[in-house]
């Protein structure tokens, strides 16, 4: 029998989630144990609930009804979306914007974390006018900056070459290397494999199946994680 908690130190504790759109149920969720001790990830079909997922973990929507609890006293989560808009300023000051919620974030520490993403020769330059991968490592600076113990990231690396997809990825390492938890969303199967200790299948708005990243793929439980597998490595 597996324990139920599945050697988790740290977990969200979700009781019958119900988070609906336009009177759909989008997110259904009796009871699941999700760890925020390690990187996990969040995989299914389009439309299958997964940016939701991370909006309702993130306290950005609340849930229709049901409750959710940390195992930890404080959890402190960045969220970055697909598309994060940018003001029109430069992406030092667009960086910046962090101070507005935590004045302790020094002008220092934005020189040096735009340093460290490699942002440097375009600290100066018009954010929005970024390229699709420098605005993502322009987001995941700021998140740097926050220092959550819990990292969201809905498809980190969606529309990024192989170069940029690299250099993310280690950020996202260097994230649980500092102990923060992540839960980020991906297509790229690949990816899960070589980021993920935990996945979490969602399919019509229902956790299918979860679990440790490595039986998950060598002999998944369900229709639907047979399926998707299938699916997604023809197609990869
Ligand atoms: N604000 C909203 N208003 C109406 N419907 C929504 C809203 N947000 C999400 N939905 C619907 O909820 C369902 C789940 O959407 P969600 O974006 O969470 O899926 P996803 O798994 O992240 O998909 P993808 O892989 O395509 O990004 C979809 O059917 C979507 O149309």
């Amino acid at each position: 029998m597996v324990d139920a908690r599945e050697n988790m130190n740290h977990f969200i504790e979700l009781k019958e989630i119900i988070v609906k759109s336009d009177g759909r149920i989008i997110l259904n969720i009796p009871h699941a144990l999700i760890p925020t001790d390690r990187i996990c990830a969040c995989i299914g079909p389009n439309g299958a609930g997964k940016t939701t997922f991370l909006k309702l973990i993130d306290g950005l929507i609340t849930p229709d009804s049901g409750s959710i609890v940390h195992s930890s006293s404080e959890t402190r989560s960045s969220l970055v979306l697909h598309h994060t808009p940018m003001i029109k300023a430069s992406a030092r000051i667009n960086m910046a914007l962090v101070q507005d919620a935590d004045p302790s974030i020094s002008s220092a520490d934005i020189d040096a974390v735009i340093i460290q993403i490699g942002l440097s020769q375009l600290a100066n330059s018009p954010a929005h006018k970024l390229s699709a991968g420098e605005r993502q490592k322009l987001c995941l600076g700021r998140v740097m900056l926050q220092k959550p113990n819990l990292v969201l990231l809905d498809e980190p690396t969606a529309n990024l070459d192989p170069t940029t997809t690299e250099q993310v990825e280690e950020i996202i390492r260097q994230f649980r290397q500092r102990g923060s938890s992540v839960i980020f969303t991906s297509h790229q199967l690949a990816q899960v494999q070589r980021l993920a200790d935990y996945i979490v299948f969602i399919d019509h708005g229902e956790i299918k199946e979860k679990g440790p990243v490595g039986p998950f793929f060598s002999s998944p439980q369900t229709q639907a994680a047979k399926r998707y597998l299938h699916q997604e490595l023809l197609s990869e």
